[in-house]
C-alpha cells in the first residue's frame, strides 16, 4: 500500500490502518496482563465496564488523527474524566505509559512510523488525557469526523474472547472508510487454531479487504464459504431479542452463533455468516430501547457493503450516522452478504414479532 496514489481517502486509508495497528499493541499487551488483574478495570455509570486498554488505546488513536488531520471532528467512546480523579492516579499512569509505549514502538511491517511519536515527542499526562477528551464530539449530519471504539466487545476482551479496535471516517452522515482490528481473530477461518490477528479494511467504492494484524498480505472479501449458514449475534444476552433470534433463525434454518464485538461484521464479511442480526432487547415499562451508538456500527457497515452485502435496520430502512452520537430509534440491525437472504431475514423478522405480541397480549391480564 503506498501513501502516493490516486484512490480517494488513501491518506486517510493509511492514517487509520497505522492508527487502529498501534492501538492493537496497547490492546494486546493488555489483554495479556488484565485479564488476570481486574484492577485495571472502572465501571462507567451505566455499569458496563472500561479499562485501561480502551483508555490508552483511545488515547493512541486520538493523537494521530490530531496530528494527520487537525481539522477533523472525531466521536470517540471514552472520555478522561475518571482519571483526573486522585483516587484513580495510578490507573492514570498506567494509561499514559501503555499509550506512550505504543506511540513510539516500531511497527512491523510499519512503513507508517510517521504517524506515530519521534524519540523527542514524549507526550505529558495531561496532554495524553486531552487526547482521549479529543473524542467528545457530538457528532451530527454536516461534517467530516472519524469515530472511535478503541476496544469494542470490552466484555469479550474481558473474558478472553472476541473484542475489535474500531476506526471509521464519516463524511456528510455517510461512512467512507472503516478500519476493524480484531487481535483474537483467526486469519483464516479454514484454521481456526491456526495465526489470530486480523485488520479489516473497508473504502467506499474500493471494496473491503483483510490483512493479518501484522501487516502482511492483503485478500479481498468474502473469500470464505462457510458450510453451515450462521446468524452471528451478540454473546450478552442482554444487548438483543434472544428469543426473537431464534425464531428467525428456526424459520429460516440458520444456526445461531453468538460473538462479541464488530468482529461479527467481519466475519459477516468475509464469509462466516450468513447473517448478522441484532434486535433490541426486550424493555419493561417506561424503559426506553437502548440507543446503538454510531462507533458500534459504522465502520462494520462499510465493510459488510464494500464485501457486496447489504445492511439496513430490521424494516429494510438505511442506517442514520448523521443524527449524533446515537443513531436514533433502535428497531435493530439486519446485515448479509447475499441480498435475497437480506429480504427473507426482514419479512422473517416481521412474522416473529407478530407472534411475540400475540403473546405478550395473551399473557397480560
Ligand atoms: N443494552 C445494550 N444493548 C445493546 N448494545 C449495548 C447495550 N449496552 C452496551 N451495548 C453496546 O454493545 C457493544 C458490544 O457489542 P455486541 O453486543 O455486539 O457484543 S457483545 O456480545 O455484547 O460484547 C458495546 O460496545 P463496547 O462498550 O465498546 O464494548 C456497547 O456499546
Ligand atoms: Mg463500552
Ligand atoms: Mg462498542
Ligand atoms: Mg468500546
Amino acid at each position: 500500500m503506498s501513501i502516493v496514489s490516486s484512490d480517494a481517502f488513501s491518506v486517510e486509508k493509511h492514517v487509520a490502518v497505522a492508527a487502529v495497528r498501534r492501538a492493537c499493541l496497547v490492546t494486546c499487551t493488555v489483554f495479556n496482563q488484565l485479564v488476570r488483574d481486574r484492577t485495571d478495570t472502572l465501571s462507567k455509570e451505566d455499569e458496563s465496564p472500561v479499562t485501561v486498554g480502551d483508555y490508552a488505546a483511545q488515547a493512541v488513536i486520538n493523537t494521530i488523527l490530531k496530528k494527520a488531520f487537525p481539522k477533523d471532528h472525531i466521536v470517540g467512546e471514552e472520555g478522561a474524566d475518571a482519571l483526573r480523579e486522585e483516587s484513580n492516579t495510578r490507573l492514570k499512569e498506567r494509561v499514559v505509559a501503555l499509550a506512550t509505549n505504543a506511540l513510539k514502538e516500531d511497527l512491523i511491517n510499519g512503513g507508517e512510523s510517521q504517524w506515530g511519536l519521534g524519540a523527542q515527542d514524549e507526550l505529558s499526562s495531561a496532554a495524553m488525557l486531552n487526547a482521549i477528551d479529543e473524542g467528545n464530539d457530538t457528532g451530527g449530519s454536516n461534517k467530516r469526523m472519524w469515530t472511535v471504539d478503541p476496544i469494542d466487545g470490552t466484555k469479550g476482551f474481558l473474558r478472553g474472547g472476541q473484542y475489535a479496535v474500531c476506526l471509521s471516517l464519516i463524511v456528510n452522515s455517510r461512512v467512507e472508510l472503516g478500519v476493524i482490528g480484531c487481535p483474537n481473530l483467526p486469519t483464516d477461518p479454514a484454521h481456526p487454531g491456526g495465526e489470530k490477528g486480523c485488520v479489516f479494511i473497508a473504502v467506499r467504492g474500493q471494496g473491503a479487504h483483510q490483512i493479518t494484524l501484522s501487516g502482511n498480505g492483503a485478500v479481498k472479501l468474502p473469500y470464505f464459504h462457510s458450510e453451515k449458514s450462521y446468524v452471528l449475534q451478540s454473546e450478552e444476552a442482554k444487548h438483543t431479542n434472544v428469543p426473537l433470534i431464534r425464531r428467525v433463525s428456526e424459520e429460516l434454518h440458520l444456526s445461531e452463533w453468538g460473538m462479541d464485538s464488530q468482529a461479527k461484521y467481519c466475519c459477516l464479511a468475509r464469509g462466516e455468516g450468513a447473517v448478522y442480526l441484532r434486535m433490541p432487547a426486550p424493555t419493561t415499562g417506561d424503559k426506553k430501547p437502548y440507543e446503538e451508538r454510531i462507533w458500534d456500527h459504522a465502520p462494520g457497515s462499510i465493510l459488510v457493503e464494500e464485501a457486496g452485502g447489504k445492511i439496513t435496520n430490521s424494516e429494510g430502512a438505511p442506517l442514520q450516522f448523521g443524527l449524533g452520537r446515537g443513531m436514533g430509534e433502535n428497531r435493530g440491525f439486519v446485515a448479509t452478504i447475499d441480498e435475497g437472504l437480506h429480504g427473507r431475514v426482514v419479512s422473517a423478522i416481521k412474522r416473529a414479532q407478530l407472534v411475540e405480541d400475540a403473546t405478550e397480549a395473551k399473557s397480560t391480564p
